[in-house]
């Protein structure tokens, strides 16, 4: 815990037990929102401050009408819990923020806080995760606990929204593709760039153009070129050094602009590409050439500024044709509007022409990147037309969450002194699900999941080869006996508190994605198709039913007619 003076910590780095703060430095205890101070003095006040309250955080629906969500953000949570600690200048403002009749004491109260007292229970970060089932529960003195509500809630809403947005594009796009996430410039600010970069590699993309969160988490990095580096070349003769030295460094081709030249003659008068195009641009030649040049065991070429059939492909071939005879193997290229499916598929055509007019081994397998306001419906339809892309670069869509822009994650008192609480709602789906309880996915034989079961948390555990009944938890029609093939506890704990538990550790990105990807390989296949697919079932055990329509029996008023 960063070191407290007499007054509390000042201008101390927040790091605590060898885990660091959150990412974003602005995630500090005052990322709340006012009425949890408010109500944070008004149990102080009461003297219920300390009490022991037990929040369950979860959410009510699958987002982007599918019946799956990619669980997200927890590592961030667990940063910001194992550093909760309030800086005097934090304290400061908050006392200028309250109504001045609040008490000193209160003050005082705030200067000691932190998570010491505060027991987290989570499912691993990267699951797959469905409503209602708590994702996190968090135990603890509920004045600190109503405290981290709303950090907690923007944690894993935005995290979990893009991850399952990522997981989605990946389900539509197919396991061979390569994905690229392009969005930085059209995310919802830093935060949202970063975030979206991360939380798009956990579900399932394969790297990222922002160099930032490169940096920060180790993802891949990836990139082409824009319009604006082909347009701003005017002519092959604003090229004055000339000479490429050759792959493995024995010969020198002084003039590669003249051999490029070659190249796109030989292509225009080739029997299998004639017709196709006749002069090219050559300003973009010149963007092309200059390209390769600079990067040419890398060179790709965007090929759509003026006309990708009659220009930007041939223009393309011939730089990589001629990259090839001084050993070279061009990446390929980028499309970024028009039809991508027929333009696609048609340089594709041009490729393997061309493999098979100079015979040049694996031309025709020279990679296609597409871009240009890609989405599921998108990708879907391209897969449909037919198309010959191998990479994607989604941006926009992706990173904004255009489909859904928010996961809807709740978090609701579930226990206080050990008595559960419920909230009612005229909605049935809002109403909370009581008790401090454990979480199980039960398996079938055939290996997929069949359903998440809710407990008491004293109940007996399911036990594999066992028949449980589990029921709807509103619905008293909706109920079946499970045989589990095995069962799985879901929630660990990544927070003991003073519990004297074993503390999970924090996984690095690369393995929360590894497990994502197997999580979303072994759902059942009709839970994840995107039109019609079939909910997953979200039960809970006989008891925990039982109990939990007592409850509401029990808190409901009676109404009167007259
Ligand atoms: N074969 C296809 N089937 C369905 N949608 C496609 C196909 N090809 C491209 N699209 C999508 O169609 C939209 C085309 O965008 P838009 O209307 O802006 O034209 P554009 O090709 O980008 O032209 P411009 O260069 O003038 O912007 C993009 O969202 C793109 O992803
Ligand atoms: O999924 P997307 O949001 O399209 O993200 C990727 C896009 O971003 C870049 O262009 P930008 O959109 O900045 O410019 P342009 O499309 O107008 O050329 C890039 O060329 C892609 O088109
Ligand atoms: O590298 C690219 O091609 C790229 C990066 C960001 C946005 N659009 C494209
Ligand atoms: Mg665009």
């Amino acid at each position: 815990m960063a070191a407290a003076g007499a007054n509390g910590p000042n201008k101390v780095e927040r790091r605590a037990g060898g885990i660091d703060g959150p990412t974003n430095p602005m995630v500090t205890p005052l990322l709340t929102d006012l009425y949890q101070f408010t109500m944070a003095y008004a149990y102080w006040k009461a003297g219920k401050h300390k009490e022991r309250a037990v929040f369950d955080l979860y959410f009510r629906r699958n987002p982007f009408g599918g019946e799956y969500t990619v669980f997200a953000g927890l590592e961030e949570c667990i940063k910001l819990i194992a550093n909760f600690r309030f800086m005097e200048d934090e304290i400061a403002f908050i006392k200028t923020s309250l109504p001045s009749s609040c008490e000193a004491g209160f003050y005082d109260y705030l200067r000691g806080i932190d998570c010491s007292d505060v027991e987290i229970h989570a499912i691993s970060e990267g699951y797959v995760v469905f409503p209602k089932i708590p994702l996190m529960r968090i135990e603890g003195p509920v004045a600190v606990v109503q405290l981290l509500e709303t950090p907690l809630v923007n944690l894993i809403n935005y995290a979990s929204l893009v991850a399952t947005n990522a997981a989605r594009h990946r389900f539509v796009a197919g396991k061979s593709k390569l994905l690229l996430e392009f969005g930085l410039r059209r995310a919802q600010g830093p935060d949202g760039g970063i975030g979206a970069s991360k939380y798009c590699y956990m579900g399932g993309f394969d790297a990222t153009s922002n160099v930032a969160a490169g940096k920060l988490f180790g993802i891949p990095l990836r990139g082409t070129h824009s319009h604006a580096f082909v347009s701003s070349f005017m002519s092959p003769d604003e090229i004055t050094e000339k000479s490429l030295r050759s792959c493995e460094g024995s010969k020198v081709c002084e003039d590669f602009v003249s051999l490029v030249q070659t190249w796109l003659n030989k292509l225009k008068w080739s029997q299998l590409l004639g017709g196709i195009f006749g002069e090219t641009n050559q300003s973009e030649l010149a963007a092309f050439v200059s390209y390769a040049l600079a990067f040419p065991k890398n060179f790709l070429a965007l090929v759509d500024t003026y006309d990708v059939m009659r220009s930007g492909v041939p223009n393309f071939c011939a730089v990589a044709l001629a990259l090839n005879d001084l050993g070279y193997k061009a990446v390929g290229i980028r499309l970024d509007s028009g039809d991508l499916a027929y333009l696609s598929c048609e340089t594709r055509k041009f490729f393997q022409a061309i493999e098979k007019e100079f015979g040049v081994r694996d031309f025709g397998k020279t990679g296609i990147t597409a871009s240009n306001d890609l989405n599921e419906e998108t990708l879907d339809a391209l897969n449909k037309q037919g198309h010959e892309v191998d990479a994607f670069g989604i941006g926009t869509h992706l990173v904004t969450c255009y489909a859904q822009p928010a996961l809807g994650v709740v978090f609701k008192l579930v226990e206080i002194n050990n008595q559960p609480r419920i909230k009612l709602s005229e909605d049935v789906s809002k109403v909370s699900i009581p008790c401090k309880k454990r979480c199980y996915r039960l398996y079938g034989k055939e290996g997929y999941p069949l359903v998440d079961l809710m407990t008491g948390e004293n109940e007996p555990p399911p036990k594999a080869a066992e028949r449980i009944l589990c029921r709807h938890p509103f619905n008293e029609s909706k109920r079946a006996y499970v045989v589990p093939q095995r069962v799985e506890e879901l929630m660990k704990c990544f927070w003991p508190g003073r519990s004297g538990k074993k503390r999970e550790e924090l996984q690095p990105l690369n393995v929360i994605r590894e497990r994502c990807i197997k999580q979303l390989d072994q759902m059942r296949p009709d839970h994840m198709r995107r039109l019609n697919p079939t909910p997953y079932k979200v039960s809970v055990s006989a008891k925990l039913y039982d109990f939990i329509h007592f409850l509401w029996l029990n808190e409901a008023p009676v109404g009167e007619l007259q």
